[in-house]
């Protein structure tokens, strides 16, 4: 039999468990496998074929690729529409001139569900055992003062207490802070000891109306089949009700309105309603006000806890993170292996962790420096049995997973040298462009000058400046 060879691999990149892009030097996409397809909601790979990048992936790789010609290892991204891949990406060259990029990535976006809920957890654990609560933040008595008075004050009022929205960019502490007013709202007997926390992620739901059905509830004869179901609001009765991702309930706000002003909830299909007497905390990384109908926004906004992101902390902050997380991985190395360990940093390697950009906040930062520590340790079958040592355990530079802190880092480290051919390059490009030409003709004159660069690249280089020339204008 004869075999298409075409045809062959592109029904084995179609039936890998990852997404596949190919795109070329500028960014269009040249081929999307199958499941690049679905992960991206096209209706086939076809449809995604000719089109630039970011009208499917809003974060790619590729566009980092492509731009520094670098490889990308392991690098997780969370795109517009909420999901996370992990991404590996090259450059590819084509008869040994620059073509494009590929990337292979997975979805995991439950997996980063379930250790949310296991984080979740951990916050838990770590409240139910101090004694006074707000004393694990870091930052309390500096860029997180105003925000801990605040979420005293909702529950302490002496009106009783009162509902509130916690504003901040992912990472930086909603769920953290949502608990700790949960267990002050305890340990000051505002609500019973044992009053339920019952913690949504609006996000999570397909669509609204089952998002309706799941917070609210349902009653019999609702819907063909329908059961009568307590809602999360009913769970949540004499406790607090943690609406996280709140901006994505759109078309439910005047039930939740409803249950703010009167205290009263009515089942999806309904007739009877039920007083419930419950703190709502709603959370969301959007500006609620653009987003909640204005008389629920006036209702939740007496009590907005605005929490900052992680870069505008203090570096002495950042330090007391720095240490808080290596303490951590002191314990639970003991706790888990018996191995007592000795954390340290190089000078260098504190300040690239230090200094790095996060753009998920506190929880990415947490998770760098506990990668640079598993990277920097030896492995736990490496040691022998019997070793009742301390291990010192000295985190360099090198051990930092660059792709983990975002490309501001690939940036610092290439070298000024490279910077400075870039912008003798971007500045050429420009003023050969002024004179009409176009970027074959541009790459040809470049060439001659002694500068080897290909006709995309220039095509993509003058599309960013023209960009960045727009955007600052
Ligand atoms: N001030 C702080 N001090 C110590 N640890 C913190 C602080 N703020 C956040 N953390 C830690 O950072 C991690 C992320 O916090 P949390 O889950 O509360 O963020 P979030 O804003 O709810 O994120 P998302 O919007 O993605 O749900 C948690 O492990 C939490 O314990």
């Amino acid at each position: 039999m004869q075999i298409d060879k075409t045809e062959l691999y592109t029904i084995i990149l179609d039936n890998l468990p990852e997404g596949v892009n190919v795109v070329n030097a500028e960014g269009y996409l040249v081929y999307a496998n199958k499941t690049s397809a679905k992960y991206a909601c096209a209706s086939s790979p076809a449809e995604m074929i000719g089109k630039h990048i970011t009208q499917y992936y809003s974060r790619a790789a590729l566009l980092e690729v492509i731009s520094t010609q670098k490889s990308m290892r392991d690098v997780k991204i969370t795109h517009a529409n909420g999901r996370t891949f992990i991404t590996n990406a090259f450059p590819v060259y084509f008869h040994e001139t620059f073509f494009g990029g590929v990337a292979t990535f997975r979805d995991i976006t439950e997996i980063e569900e379930l250790s949310n809920r296991l984080e979740s957890l951990e916050i838990e654990l770590i409240l139910s055992q101090v004694s006074d609560i707000f004393d694990v933040f870091i930052g309390k008595s500096y860029s997180l003062r105003g925000v801990i008075d605040k979420a005293q004050r909702s529950i302490a009022a002496i009106g009783g207490p009162r509902h509130s929205i916690i504003l901040g960019e992912t990472g930086t502490g909603k769920t953290m802070l949502a608990k700790a007013m949960y267990y002050f709202a305890k340990k000051i007997k505002v609500i019973k000891p044992d009053a339920p926390f019952i913690e949504v992620n609006c996000a999570q739901f397909i669509n609204s109306d089952i998002a309706a059905m799941e917070v609210f509830g349902t009653e019999k004869g609702a819907y063909t089949g329908s059961i009568d179901k307590p809602g999360l609001v009913e769970l949540a009765d004499k406790g607090v009700l943690f609406l996280d991702e709140a901006h994505t309930l759109v078309q439910h706000q005047t039930m939740l309105l409803k249950l703010i002003e009167s205290g009263m909830s009515r089942r999806v299909g309904g007739r009877t309603e039920r007083e419930l007497d419950l703190i709502i905390i709603a959370a969301s990384s959007k500006d609620l006000k653009k987003e909640f109908l204005p008389e629920l926004y006036q209702r939740l906004a007496q009590y907005q806890i605005d929490i900052p992101p992680l870069r505008d902390r203090s570096n002495e902050e950042r330090e007391s993170l720095l240490n808080l997380f290596v303490s951590q991985y002191m314990l639970r190395a003991k706790e888990r292996n018996s191995i007592e360990l000795q954390v340290s940093f190089t000078g260098q390697a504190k300040e690239i962790i230090l200094g790095a950009k996060y753009e998920r906040n506190i929880r990415q930062f947490r998770d760098v420096v506990f990668a640079s520590i598993d990277a920097a340790a030896p492995l736990v079958g490496s040691l022998p049995e019997d070793d009742k040592e301390v291990i010192r355990v000295l985190v360099q530079a090198i051990h930092i997973p660059m792709t983990m802190v975002e490309s501001n880092l690939w940036q610092q480290q290439s070298t000024k040298v490279d910077r400075d051919i870039d912008d003798i390059i971007d500045a050429k490009i420009i003023s050969l462009h002024k004179t009409g030409l176009g970027p074959r003709k541009i790459a040809a004159e470049l060439q001659k000058q002694g500068y080897h660069i290909e006709y995309y690249r220039v095509a993509y280089k003058l599309t960013k400046l023209k960009k960045e020339s727009v955007s600052s204008n």
